[in-house]
């Protein structure tokens, strides 16, 4: 897959991430105080999710409805079926990460550093994203004494 990496303004922008499980939280982490207005749906919601603010919380399992208006849809259940039938849901023009699949995200998330005045992304194209980030943390010693 050959993609183009952008620095992306969420502001305003209406999320989903459907799953609250370890990959949802990893997921939430990075997208609070972005500026977005999420939403999580699942059944199960672990309690790093639920003591975040800013959020919007449904306690069930994901109903096809749920994708309508939104920007981002992050696909986090450890259920295939419920992750193909989101996949399938999903328009013409939202952006979807399947943490499950790449074949079928539009956009994977990248292992990040980030200051107020700096961010160093890096990707393993898909390939060995642990290899990304063991490589994150053997640059934040780098950089960390620098800023
Ligand atoms: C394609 C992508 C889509 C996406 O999720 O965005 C994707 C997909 C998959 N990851 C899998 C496994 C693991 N992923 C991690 C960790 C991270 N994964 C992240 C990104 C991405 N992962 C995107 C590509 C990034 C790139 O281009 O390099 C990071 C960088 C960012 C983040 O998630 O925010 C974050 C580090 C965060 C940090 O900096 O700390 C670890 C290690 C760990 O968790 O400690 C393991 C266990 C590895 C092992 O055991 O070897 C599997 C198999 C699942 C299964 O078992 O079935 C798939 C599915 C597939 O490959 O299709
Ligand atoms: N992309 C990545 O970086 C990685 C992805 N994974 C994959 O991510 C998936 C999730 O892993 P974990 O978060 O560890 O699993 P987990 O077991 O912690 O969480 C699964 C979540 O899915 C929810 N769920 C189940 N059925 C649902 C439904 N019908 N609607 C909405 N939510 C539903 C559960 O309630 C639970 O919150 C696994 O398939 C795993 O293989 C695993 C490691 C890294």
């Amino acid at each position: 897959m050959v993609n183009y990496p952008i620095y992306l303004s969420l502001e305003q922008r209406n999320i989903l991430v459907v799953g609250g499980g370890k990959i949802a939280n990893r997921k939430i982490q990075g997208l609070v105080g972005k500026g977005a207005m999420i939403t999580v749906v699942a059944p199960e919601i672990c309690p790093e999710i639920v003591e975040q603010k800013e959020l919007e919380v449904l306690w069930r399992p994901y109903d096809r409805g749920d994708v309508a208006g939104k920007f981002m849809v992050f696909i986090c259940t450890d259920q295939p079926t419920v992750n193909s039938s989101v996949v399938a849901d999903c328009q013409e023009g939202q952006l979807v990460n399947d943490c499950t699949m790449k074949e079928r995200s539009d956009f994977y998330n990248m292992a990040t550093l980030e200051t107020d005045q700096l961010v160093v992304a890096i990707s393993s194209k898909g390939t060995d994203p642990a290899q990304a980030k063991a490589l994150k943390n053997q640059l934040a010693k780098i950089i960390g004494p620098l800023i």
